[in-house]
């Protein structure tokens, strides 16, 4: 039955989770691996200056996994592993043809189902981006808010994305695997078993090149640029002002700091005090979290993490 490979679901991921993801991207997203896209491997936010942005993925992740253990490992009667995570963007003229997502390259052979949640809506937020199955009854799924595909990763499921025509498309990727050596919370938990205790942040930086846009700008100045500020280097701090110059300078300590405080400037339209109570709170959240993650093996979320929310 149609039914049985390919899945979607509507309203699992609420409008705060769908946002907080989405300003998660906006904060640490680099170029991505497809042409005009952008990409955000939960393994970079890990190892980002601010590892407890973090939190909501986790929690995405979390619900999806569920979904698809009741969905397709019951069918299967295996456990299945999340492989890969990571937030996407869709610029516009990026699209993939027809494909099925266990075969571009052996070192996908391990994929068995892959799960796809739609962050913002279509029509709305972007125009184009249609996702396509080749056949069957439910073959087109519009992007919307909150709305999540699964489908088995095998040729059952051939699919494309069509050309994204303007806006941003956002996404949160996740693949299964049957296969515990490919399990990707054990390998997060060895890679960084002591995130959080001081050590790890920053232990691991990503290369500025990973920020290099195709027009060769770095696109954090690009975002910085497009939210109506400006940042000039002294030493070591970074001075974040409005692009004319008016009114308070922020003195921050990267780029990326930059780019969050201005983030949360327009988002809340005022500055939040970054090193506050909010920001500690989500800190121990997530520190919280890892040791408990590395006592259990895998991936833990704390329970109230309604209280977390980044936005
Ligand atoms: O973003 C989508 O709708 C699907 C993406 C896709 O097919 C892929 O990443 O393999
Ligand atoms: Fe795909």
């Amino acid at each position: 039955m149609e039914e049985d490979k390919r899945r979607v679901w509507d309203g699992e991921l609420s409008r705060d989770l769908c946002r907080d993801l989405r300003f998660v991207h906006d904060c640490l997203g680099m170029r991505g691996y497809r042409a005009r896209t952008e990409a955000l491997h939960l393994n970079h936010v890990l190892v980002s200056e601010r590892p407890h942005l973090a939190l909501p993925i986790l929690k995405a992740r979390e619900i999806i996994s569920g979904l698809v253990q009741d969905h397709f490992g019951l069918q299967l009667n295996r456990y299945l592993y999340l492989e890969w995570s990571g937030l996407m963007v869709w610029l516009p003229g990026s699209e993939i043809g027809w494909h099925y997502d266990s075969n571009n390259e052996d070192y996908l052979k391990q994929r068995v189902v892959s799960a796809v949640a739609y962050l913002n809506d279509q029509g709305r937020d972007f125009t184009g981006g249609s996702f396509e199955f080749e056949e069957g009854e439910t073959r087109g799924v519009s992007p919307r808010e909150g709305r999540v595909v699964a489908y088995f990763s095998n040729e059952s499921n051939i699919h494309r994305v069509r050309r994204v025509e303007s806006g941003r498309r956002y996404t949160l990727s996740l693949w299964f695997t049957d296969q515990p050596a490919h399990d990707e919370d054990a390998k997060l938990l060895k890679q960084f078993p002591k995130l959080g205790t001081g050590s790890s942040p920053g232990a691991h930086p990503v290369p500025d090149e990973m920020y290099r846009t195709e027009a060769g700008n770095d696109i954090r100045m690009d975002k910085i640029r497009a939210l109506g500020f400006r940042v000039q280097q002294e030493g070591a701090t970074h001075l974040l002002q409005a692009s004319n110059g008016q009114g308070s300078t922020w003195r921050c300590e990267s780029l990326t700091h930059s780019l969050i405080r201005a983030l949360r400037i327009r988002e809340g339209g005022s500055d939040e005090d970054e090193g506050g109570g909010r920001e500690k709170t989500l800190q121990s959240a997530m520190e919280e979290s890892w040791e408990r993650s590395v006592e259990l093996g895998q991936l833990y979320v704390p329970d109230h993490l309604a209280e977390h929310r980044l936005l």
